[in-house]
């Protein structure tokens, strides 16, 4: 951490980019001066643990769920992205993303369905009563189950085990405000999750730029049952294969572009806009 927090430190004015190390290295009105290197060093491994294995596992979902039963949902999110995205592959801007509505709910269902985050452990402080007349007595481990209450009939309707985009979608066209309570997936009250808008870009623009570019085929004949515990969500590794080609030659700089330097990001932009040009 260190070596990173030294390395961000000198390289500040090397590029226009910005990432989240950044922001905290150089304090500004959104992160507060710079706290100390431990709690970066906390603060950091707890926003990579929260945002990777809780939006691999929902997009291992989603894109299941769209190969396994679903060719008409897939091709409408296939025309959504054509009619609202820039062709070049990663250079989505916030404002191209929100324009994804189907994408959207079909990412909120998915989530509904497949919780990355299953249950949950509460210990109450004091002795309580619910809603529904039960007693809790004080400490007592009560288990609230996202799973469950994604796919109750009393919540989502007698078709909640079907796998419906349509239902996130007001009339407007908009996604539909559901409460936390409801749509439990990133919790609810003063711990819900903070990552939430960030996830769902994430998830946005790595679930467009694939469906950009291939069709995604679940192999047959494999056992694909969610697990627990968490950040082990599908049981045996769910193979898939990609059809299509036009980003095949750009898949493993995809990946660079996520994980490299600011440096290494910069040259594959250019790398598109020079392929592009
Ligand atoms: C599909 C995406 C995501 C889902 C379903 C999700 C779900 C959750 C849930 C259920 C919690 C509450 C855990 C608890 O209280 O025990 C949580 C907390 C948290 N999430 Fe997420 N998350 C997602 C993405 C992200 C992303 C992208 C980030 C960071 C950029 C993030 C950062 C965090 C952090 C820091 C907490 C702890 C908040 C606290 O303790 O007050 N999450 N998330």
């Amino acid at each position: 951490m260190s070596q990173v927090v030294a390395t961000t430190s000198e390289n500040e004015d090397e590029e226009s980019f910005i990432d989240f190390l950044e922001c905290y290295l150089s304090g500004n009105e959104v992160t507060g001066a710079t706290p100390s290197e431990k709690v970066m060093r906390d603060n950091v491994i707890g926003l990579t643990l929260g945002a990777e294995g809780t939006t691999g596992i929902t997009l291992s979902w989603f894109f299941w769920l769209l190969s396994k039963n679903n060719p008409l949902i897939e091709a409408k999110i296939r025309e959504e992205i054509t009619e609202n995205l820039p062709c070049q592959p990663m250079k989505f801007t916030l404002e191209d993303l929100s324009k994804l509505v189907y994408l959207h709910a079909a990412l909120c269902e998915t989530l509904r369905l497949f919780p990355p985050v299953p249950f949950q452990l509460r210990k109450n402080e004091e002795t309580d009563t619910l809603p529904s007349g039960h007693e809790i007595k004080m400490n007592t481990d009560v288990l609230i189950s996202m799973y469950a209450i994604g796919r109750m009939r009393s919540v989502w309707g007698e078709d909640c085990y079907e796998f419906k985009p349509e239902r996130w979608i007001s009339e407007d066209g908009k996604i539909k405000h559901v409460p936390p309570q409801k749509f439990f997936a990133f919790n609810a009250g003063p711990r819900i999750c903070p990552g939430r808008e960030i996830g769902f870009n994430l998830m946005k623009i790595i679930a467009a730029t694939v469906i950009q570019n291939y069709e995604v085929q679940i192999l047959e004949n494999q056992r694909v049952i969610p697990k627990i515990p968490f950040l082990k969500a599908i049981e045996d590794a769910c193979e898939a294969i990609l059809v299509g080609f036009v980003l095949a030659k750009s898949l493993w700089k995809l990946q660079r572009y996520w994980t490299g330097t600011a440096k290494e990001r910069t040259q594959y932009t250019s790398s598109i806009e020079h392929t592009e040009g």
